[in-house]
Parts: structure tokens; C-alpha cells; sequence
């Protein structure tokens, strides 16, 4: 009989076994916790003994599952309306808006079909085509994708897809035998099982019993063995690898190319023997090497004949409603599901979510050999390995780590961490995840870096310097970058806060983001963002929101001074009794409004900006603000609308010049030759560190030549005494003395 669902699309998998009944989950199940696997139990028994003695034990997110009997589930539709126990008196029925329930798995039809795939895929990857090419033919011959769908639909995260392929006392009581027996310790008690590794199976089983029979009874492994079953457990192959590849092979749609070449190299090793896996082998070397090996098999659709692509893509097409996750793995180690229920309006709705995980766990010696493949099998498809690795391990397998991943030719980024159980706490997580985030990003500044002698720490950065040079390592790296992200967040969260018309200012500017994109393109501000070295804006100022640790200063709206700058800029106009001001570089007008706020009621703020659509989205952001009448906005060319000032008498107490970098030295002398900045005035200059460029060996944007020409003026210029702080970009402030 057909699966129901697959009879509907008219061609299903033929593995797969109706559902004898369709059951209604009972609503007590609500609740309930998930069965774990025996399975489970006894494998991390055994693995918890053998990981204190055997050289290398592995936990390798696999596939094995140890977790809920979530299953493939049946979308299968129940009465609509599901009457709760005791829910009689509720105002409305309860929908059942979601239902799942398990398929059964017919495995020794499974296994042939596994047979009948390899015995049509041996001669392809013989063939003398190239391998891209082979790997297509493969695609298309119809017993592989017979395979291939048939398995995406297996419930691989079921306890009955694992007990479909073993007898499960005998498969818990053989499996933990064969891998305690791999530990010297117990080799005494298990001599018997470690003489029949590698055996025909029959025989194996033969003396698993015999030994059992005389081992010590009270021993965990003394289960009765059910007999009747063995027949059963020899039929289907009683191979966990074999398992394992089939709950890899359920992804195939998202699984690298070349995982695709392991994984049936894998079941023809385990079916059919060494000689019969030889060929694909030799497949998975030549595809290794190709450019794309890692891009997934769905990527290579397009490439099919028609007919075949349409069968796949009808594949997807089903498991898109009926098992999501086998297209659309989040990770193909972890399930979800989930159970709603909920009143006819939705005003009340329960929801029970449940999340599977499941792990391999390997346990082998010589890992890290270059003939073993376990960790090249998980590895070289994804193209990388990212490792945390203890400081204890790294500094006995650390040199072999990175020759085994070297000699594959397999990228590996190692993060060193202490296990010590007193550093095991959550800023050692934290430490972990930076470091992970961080891994793989080439570090410009790392080579730049020289260790400096250790130092007094004065300032964060010295403290930021001291700490990395303790302790060059990665989780080091990771706690001061995380330092380093802090300090802007800092300054705002310690400033005053602005008004609420400022606020608004930042919020407006970084909805407008975009607009300032479009408006680019279609050449209208061509000039409002300057480009750098790099094409980015010239202007590395920002307003941040912060956390309240300090971490992730979030940069919204690139050209807005912000918070800090504004609060400064407050202070300075009531410290200095400031009453004129004059803002160069309007914006969407944070400066201005900022300033203003904090002039006297006769204070007046002069703005300039020589773009006509900041200006008028500045005067919006000030239209609302008691302080609008403070303000005049001039539009033009800064340079031409100084000299009209100037030419109309003008002075300033404070000026704030925050335009393009290149022309800031002759604005400078401008306002230093007219007058308009007066004497006993005060100058304050935005990004004037312009993005540290000068801390590096390279040479600058044009911009950094720009901020360097005036900082290198106003040294020269005895009319004026500066200092500039290391607020956020840089700013420096120039007082007028002559
Ligand atoms: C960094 S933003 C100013 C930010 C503003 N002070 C604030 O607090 O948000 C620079 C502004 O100056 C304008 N600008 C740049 N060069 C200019 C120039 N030479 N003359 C006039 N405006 C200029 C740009 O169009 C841009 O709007």
C-alpha cells in the first residue's frame, strides 16, 4: 500500500508505510516530556567511560538520534473541532489548527534500493567525463533519485527510524560492546567482541553471545537478547555509519556536492564492501577538486535534463508542506515542531513547541592521521573547520591539528580556550562567541601590530593594548574588540541625554537612509556623501544606540554629529556665553538644533549647506522645535556664503565646521582672515582624527589629506590654541587668542 500523502501526488516513495491508524494525539500527551531514546542512555554511558581513556573522542553534530519520537510527521488533517477533556464549558471550541503523526519505515526495502543506486552509479563515476559532469549523470539516473527523494522523506529524527534498522536490545547491547571493546581497559572483559570486529557478521553475533554468556551477568550489558530478532537485525544492516549517512542523505537538496560523493561512498562501503566504495572514492578525490564541490546539489538543478529537474523540484514542492526541514534545515542536526491550539477568534491560543537534537558520537583513535577521513568526511564538503579547542588539547595536538587540515587542504581556523572549570562561566561564552563572529575576518591591524613593552594604562586604549599584549590569543582579540566597541556607547550612555527633538533628528536622518541612496542615483546629491578612500561616506561620525554593557555601538545615520558631539557642543555654548554661532554643514540639522537649544532666547544660529534637500529636511526636523526661530539656514557653496557674511559684517563666537575634509583648510583661513571667527571665538572641527587613517602606513583618502592639511595649519597658526579630543571621529577644539 501507498503512502497516503505520497499516492496523492501520484508517485511516492516506496519505502514508506501508511499509517495504520490516524490516531488523534490525545490532548493529555499536551505537556508531556519527550521519550528519550534507550538509546541514548547507554551510548553516552559508554561514551562517558570510553572518553576518559580513548585517544580521540569525537562529538561530531551527526545524525544519530537520540532524541523525541518527533518523527516525520503526517500533516494528516483530524476533525477540525477537538474537544478538550473537560472543556465543556469553554465559550468556543477549540481548533486544532496543526497535526502530526508518525509513517512507518520499511528499512530492508530501503537497503535495497540503496544496492540498486550504487550498482547504476559504479559505472558512472568510472566514467572518463569530467567529474562535474558525472556528478549530473548521477543526478539523472533514476535509482539514484529514486534514492535520493525517498530518503529526504525519512523520519530521521525518530526513535522508529533508528529502530527500523535495529533490533533494539540487541543493537544497544552489540554497538556499546564493540565500542567499549576499542578502549584498552575493557578489552579484558569484551576480548571475545574485539576478536570479531571485522568478522562477517553472523559470526560476530556468534560470539557477541558467547561472550555475553560469559560475562558477568549484573553487568548493564546482560539485557535480554531477543532471538527471534537477530534474523531481523542481519537483514537490515546493523551499521551505524550506514544510518548515519542515510540521515545526512535526507538533506541532500542542501548538502554540498561533494558530500553527496561521501555519502554514497560510505553506503557502498557498507553495503557492498571496500572494493565496491574504491571507484567512488576515487570520485570524491577528482570532485574535491573542482571549484564548486561545496555549492549544495540544489544549485546544479538548473544543469539537469527537464524531466528530472521537474522531479526534484516536485520532490521539494512536497516537502515543503509535508517536512520543511529536509529543505529548509535551520541545521540538519535539529528539528522543531510545534502544536497549536487556539480559540475560534485566536484570542487565546496554546502552542507546545518541542525542539529535537541529535549527536554523533565517534569514538577512534588516530584521528588526526592523515589516511583517517572521519574529520575529512565532515570537513572538506563544507570547505572549512572553525574548532574551539581547550589550551590543554592545543598544546599536545595543536601542531597536528594544523597539519592534518593543512595536508587536506581544508581552511582551519582553531580557537584556543581554557577549559579550566573556574574560567567556565558566561563571559567565557561571550569570549567564545566574539571570537567565533571574528574567525575567518581577515584582521587588517593584526600584522600591523607589534607588541608593544607592557605599559602603564592611562587610557582605555592602553588598557585594550595592555590586554592584548598578556595574551595574544583569539578569546584576547575577542575581549578587546569588544572594549574597543564599548567605548562609544560609553560616552553616550554617560553624556546627557538629548531632547526629544534631537532624538527625533537621529531617527528621521536614519529612516531617510535610503532615500539618500535613491536620491544619489538619480545624480541629485551627488556631493551630499563624499567619497573615501573606500567609496564610503567621508564622514565617520554617528549617532549610536548603545547596550547597557557597552558593546555594539550601532552606527544609524553616518553623517548626523550625534549625541555625544551635540552634548558637547551644548556645553560649549553655555559654558562660553556663546550668543552667535555659525554651523557649517547643516545636514538634516542635529548641530544646529543641538546649538540652539542651548543658545539664550537672543542667540542665533547660522547654518550653512550646499545641498537644497538637506536644508529642507533640516528645516522640518526644526519646524516643531521651540528653538526654530534661533536658526537660519543659508543654502550654497560654504566658501562663497562665508565671504557674504563677511561682506555683511558678520562675526561668530562659535563656529562648528563639519563639511568635505579636502576643503577644510581654506574654510579655516577664511574664517580666520574675514574675521568671521572672532577673536576670543572658539573653532570646533568635526572628524578631524578622520577615521585614524593617519595611525596606519598607508597612504591617505583625500579626506584624510584634507583633515591632516588643517590640523598641520591650525599647529602652524600662533593665532590659535587647539587640542583635539579623541571624540568619536575626532574633534578639535581651536581657540581664537589673536
Ligand atoms: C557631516 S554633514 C554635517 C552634519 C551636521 N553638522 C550634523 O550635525 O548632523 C556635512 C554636510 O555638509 C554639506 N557640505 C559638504 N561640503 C560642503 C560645502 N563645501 N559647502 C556647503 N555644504 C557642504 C554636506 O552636503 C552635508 O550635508
Amino acid at each position: 500500500m501507498a503512502c497516503t500523502k505520497c499516492a496523492s501526488l501520484g508517485s511516492g516513495p516506496a519505502f514508506l508505510q501508511p499509517v495504520q491508524s490516524t490516531r488523534p494525539r490525545p490532548a493529555s500527551s499536551l505537556g508531556q516530556p519527550p521519550v528519550q531514546g534507550d538509546m541514548s542512555s547507554v551510548a553516552a554511558a559508554a561514551a562517558a567511560t570510553a572518553s576518559a581513556t580513548a585517544s580521540a573522542v569525537l562529538a561530531v553534530a551527526g545524525a544519530v538520534s537520540l532524541g523525541a519520537a518527533s518523527g516525520r510527521r503526517r500533516a494528516a488533517k483530524l476533525p477540525k473541532v477537538v474537544r478538550l477533556q473537560g472543556a465543556q464549558n469553554m465559550p468556543s471550541p477549540t481548533l486544532e489548527i496543526n497535526y502530526y503523526e508518525l509513517d512507518a519505515v520499511e528499512a530492508p526495502r530501503i537497503l535495497s534500493a540503496i544496492r540498486l543506486a550504487i550498482k547504476m552509479a559504479s559505472p558512472i563515476v568510472k566514467e572518463s567525463t569530467s567529474p562535474e559532469e558525472r556528478l549530473l549523470k548521477l543526478l539523472s539516473e533514476p535509482s539514484v533519485q529514486s534514492l535520493l527523494t525517498t530518503v529526504s522523506r525519512l523520519p530521521v529524527f525518530s526513535k522508529e527510524m533508528a529502530l527500523a534498522f535495529k533490533e533494539p536490545f540487541l543493537f544497544f547491547f552489540f554497538s556499546t560492546c564493540v565500542m567499549v571493546a576499542l578502549v584498552p581497559q575493557h578489552s579484558q572483559t569484551f576480548r571475545p567482541v574485539e576478536a570479531c570486529v571485522g568478522h562477517g557478521l553472523p559470526s560476530c553475533v556468534v560470539r557477541v553471545l558467547r561472550c555475553l554468556a560469559r560475562s558477568d551477568r549484573s553487568s548493564t550489558y546482560t539485557a535480554p537478547i531477543p532471538l527471534r530478532n537477530v534474523g531481523t537485525w542481519l537483514m537490515a544492516s546493523d551499521d551505524l555509519d550506514l544510518l548515519l549517512a542515510l540521515k545526512q542523505l535526507k538533506y541532500f537538496w542542501n548538502l554540498p556536492q561533494s558530500q553527496l560523493a561521501i555519502l554514497l561512498e560510505v553506503m557502498a562501503r557498507q553495503l557492498e564492501g571496500p572494493s565496491q566504495a574504491a571507484p567512488f572514492q576515487e570520485f570524491l578525490r577528482v570532485l574535491t577538486q573542482t571549484p564548486n564541490h561545496a555549492k549544495n546539489i540544489k544549485h546544479l538543478n538548473d544543469q539537469l535534463p527537464a524531466e528530472v529537474k521537474a522531479e526534484y523540484l516536485r520532490n521539494a514542492d512536497y516537502l515543503e508542506t509535508a517536512d520543511a526541514h529536509a529543505v529548509y534545515p535551520t541545521s540538519i542536526y535539529r528539528q522543531c515542531d510545534g502544536f497549536t491550539l487556539a480559540t475560534k477568534d485566536a484570542s487565546t491560543i496554546e502552542a507546545v513547541m518541542s525542539t529535537t537534537l541529535t549527536t554523533t558520537i565517534k569514538i577512534a583513535r588516530k584521528v588526526l592521521e592523515p589516511s583517517n577521513h572521519l574529520l575529512y568526511n565532515i570537513y572538506k564538503p563544507l570547505g572549512r573547520c572553525v574548532a574551539v579547542v581547550d589550551d590543554k588539547v592545543d598544546a599536545i595536538y595543536g601542531k597536528e591539528l594544523d597539519a592534518y587540515f593543512a595536508g587536506h587542504g581544508i581552511e582551519f581556523k582553531k580557537i584556543v580556550s581554557s577549559g579550566n572549570e573556574a574560567d567556565k562561566d558566561i563571559r567565557d561564552v561571550e569570549r567564545i562567541l566574539v571570537s567565533l563572529k571574528k574567525v575567518g575576518l581577515a584582521d587588517p591591524q593584526s600584522k600591523k601590530m607589534a607588541p608593544p613593552d607592557d605599559r602603564f594604562v592611562v587610557t582605555p586604549t592602553d588598557l585594550m593594548i595592555s590586554t592584548l599584549t598578556k595574551s595574544q590569543n583569539m578569546a584576547a582579540v575577542g575581549e578587546v574588540v569588544r572594549m574597543l566597541d564599548g567605548v562609544d556607547g560609553m560616552v553616550v550612555k554617560y553624556s546627557t541625554q538629548p531632547s526629544e527633538a534631537l532624538r527625533n533628528i537621529s531617527v528621521q536622518t536614519a529612516k531617510t537612509n535610503p532615500n539618500w541612496a535613491e536620491m544619489e542615483k538619480k545624480g541629485a546629491t551627488s556631493k551630499l556623501l563624499e567619497a573615501g578612500r573606500d567609496g564610503e561616506s567621508f564622514c565617520n561620525v554617528g549617532f549610536c544606540f548603545h547596550f547597557p554593557d557597552y558593546s555594539c555601538p550601532l552606527l544609524i545615520a553616518e553623517m548626523i554629529s550625534g549625541q555625544a558631539e551635540g552634548q558637547l557642543l551644548q556645553l560649549l555654548v553655555k559654558f562660553g556665553r556663546v550668543k552667535k554661532v555659525l554651523d557649517i554643514g547643516t545636514f538634516t540639522g542635529y548641530s544646529s538644533l543641538a546649538m540652539a537649544e542651548a543658545l539664550p532666547e537672543d542667540g542665533r544660529v547660522v547654518t550653512l549647506e550646499r545641498q537644497e534637500e538637506a536644508a529642507k529636511m533640516a528645516a522640518e526636523n526644526w519646524a516643531s522645535s521651540p528653538h526654530v526661530g534661533k536658526i537660519e539656514s543659508r543654502v550654497g557653496e560654504a566658501q562663497a556664503l562665508l565671504q557674504a557674511l563677511a561682506s555683511q559684517g558678520e562675526s561668530f563666537d562659535l563656529v562648528f565646521l563639519d563639511v568635505d575634509k579636502p576643503g577644510y583648510f581654506a574654510l579655516y583661513q577664511t574664517l580666520m582672515e574675514t574675521g568671521l571667527l572672532r577673536v576670543g571665538g572658539l573653532l570646533a572641527v568635526d572628524n578631524t582624527m578622520y577615521k585614524g587613517e593617519e595611525l596606519t602606513r598607508e597612504q591617505l583618502s583625500v579626506n584624510g589629506e584634507g583633515a591632516r592639511a588643517l590640523n598641520a595649519g591650525l599647529l602652524a597658526d600662533d593665532r590659535v590654541l587647539q587640542v583635539m579630543l579623541p571624540l568619536r571621529d575626532g574633534l578639535t577644539l581651536a581657540f581664537r587668542q589673536h
